[in-house]
């Protein structure tokens, strides 16, 4: 490879980007957390929370303001001690090393750029921190910039960039000290939507050619299901559910979760019986003046309270009275509001018999054909197998 001479003029002579992907992949790890707690005071942040994350994944931290997120992730950084519990990054137990010897690096919502630096000096900053020799400093900068397309901005400062290159500039600041992890804080939240979906892409692209172990706080469940491997959904200090996007999308494993990732209608009940089925349990919860309604679960107790979740567009829309007003799964209601979003039509309703809120979602082009009106009484009904058991 051609070296640089000075980072506005020179191009090189090839893409750097399989030197960088050796480097990177072959040194990243993945990170254990072993019932870790952090108390402020005597406020826990974060309580007895156990996770694996996998070398070369792609993990999301999801959940709402105040959840624990930031504070798990500065922990394994360093920028918080661990109150109790033991974390490891790669082999290494890292409880008691600085920020600076854990070989992590963090990429931050403002992207936290020196103003007054070129975006050259920007990534070279770090480098020269580390004492890397001058030479192997001026092909790594030159490297990463390439490999983030800004190249032929190196002599720009900040100011004289958009956001999504400002952004991309502290992506190659963070990758340039090859970290074995790369830690990543609301990354994306500073960006307009457009340029949000656009540099994700670009994010999960350069994680899967690095194979490198990236850890992301957001409270966005698209960009959490649009970039993970593992997602992580936390709750008031605690892991709710731990799953791939498809598992906490169709599987949600609490009320909270179910809430959390989309539009679940979500019914309590009690547990009237259970039967094996061919994985897990059918499990029947009996909610009260609604019906009898048969779900897909792991296993239950007989006259527990728990309650299930219909996602809004796995159930079927009936012109009222039902066929047969005995089965199960179904429900009588009126609709209230009828929402056009574009691909998706939005019909609210209200359980004739409670007065709960629910909602229906369908494809315009189908709601069309079947389309019902404001005021009118309707039969939904769906599936056992989208009738999701949620024990707690
Ligand atoms: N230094 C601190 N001292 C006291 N309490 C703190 C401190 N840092 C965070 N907390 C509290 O710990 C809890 C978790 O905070 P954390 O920043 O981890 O939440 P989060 O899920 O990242 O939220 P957000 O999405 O709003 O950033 C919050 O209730 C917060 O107020």
């Amino acid at each position: 490879m051609t070296l640089p001479v000075s980072a506005s003029t020179s191009k090189l002579s090839s893409t750097p980007i399989g030197s960088i992907q050796e480097e990177l992949s072959s040194h990243t790890a993945g990170v254990t957390l072993r019932s870790v707690t952090k108390q402020y005071g005597s406020f826990t942040a974060v309580e007895d929370i156990n996770l694996e994350i996998p070398a070369g994944s792609y993990t999301c931290l999801l959940g709402p303001s105040g959840c624990g997120k930031t504070t798990t992730l500065r922990m394994i950084a360093g920028h918080e001690e661990i109150t109790r519990g033991d974390l490891f990054i790669g082999d290494r137990r890292v409880n008691d090393l600085p920020p600076a010897q854990r070989n992590t690096s963090m990429m931050f919502q403002s992207y936290a750029l020196f103003p007054h630096k070129t975006v050259w000096q920007n990534i070279d900053f770090g480098l020269r921190m580390k004492n890397v020799p001058k030479e192997e400093r001026t092909r790594r900068v030159a490297e990463i910039l390439e490999v983030v397309g800004l190249i032929k901005f190196a002599d720009r400062k900040p100011n004289q960039l958009s956001g999504g290159q400002q952004q991309r500039v502290a992506l190659a600041r963070a990758l340039v000290t090859r970290p074995q992890v790369l830690l990543l804080d609301e990354p994306l939240s500073a960006l307009d939507e457009n340029l949000r979906v656009r540099t994700r892409t670009e994010l999960r692209r350069l994680q899967k050619e690095f194979g490198m172990t990236f850890i992301q706080v957001t409270h966005g469940q698209d960009e959490a299901f649009a970039l993970s491997d593992q997602i992580v959904v936390m709750d008031h200090g605690r892991i709710d559910q731990i799953g791939t996007p498809d598992q906490i999308f169709n599987t949600p494993a609490s009320r909270f979760v179910a809430r959390f990732v989309g539009d679940n209608n979500i019914f309590v009940g009690k547990v009237a019986s259970v039967a094996a089925a061919h994985t897990g349990a059918i499990i029947e919860l009996e909610v009260d003046r609604l019906g009898t309604f048969l779900c897909r679960g792991q296993a239950a107790d007989v006259g527990m309270t728990a309650a299930c979740c219909v996602r809004s567009d796995c159930m079927t829309l009936w012109p009222y009275p039902p066929s047969n007003p005995s089965a199960p799964n179904q429900l009588t209601a009126r609709v209230v509001a009828i929402e056009f979003t574009g691909y998706v039509t939005r019909v609210s309703l209200l359980a004739e018999a409670t007065g709960e809120e629910i909602v229906y979602k369908i494809r315009t082009h189908d709601w069309l054909t079947q389309a019902a009106n404001e005021g009118q009484l309707v039969t939904l009904s769906w599936d056992t197998e989208n009738c999701i058991f949620l024990p707690h």
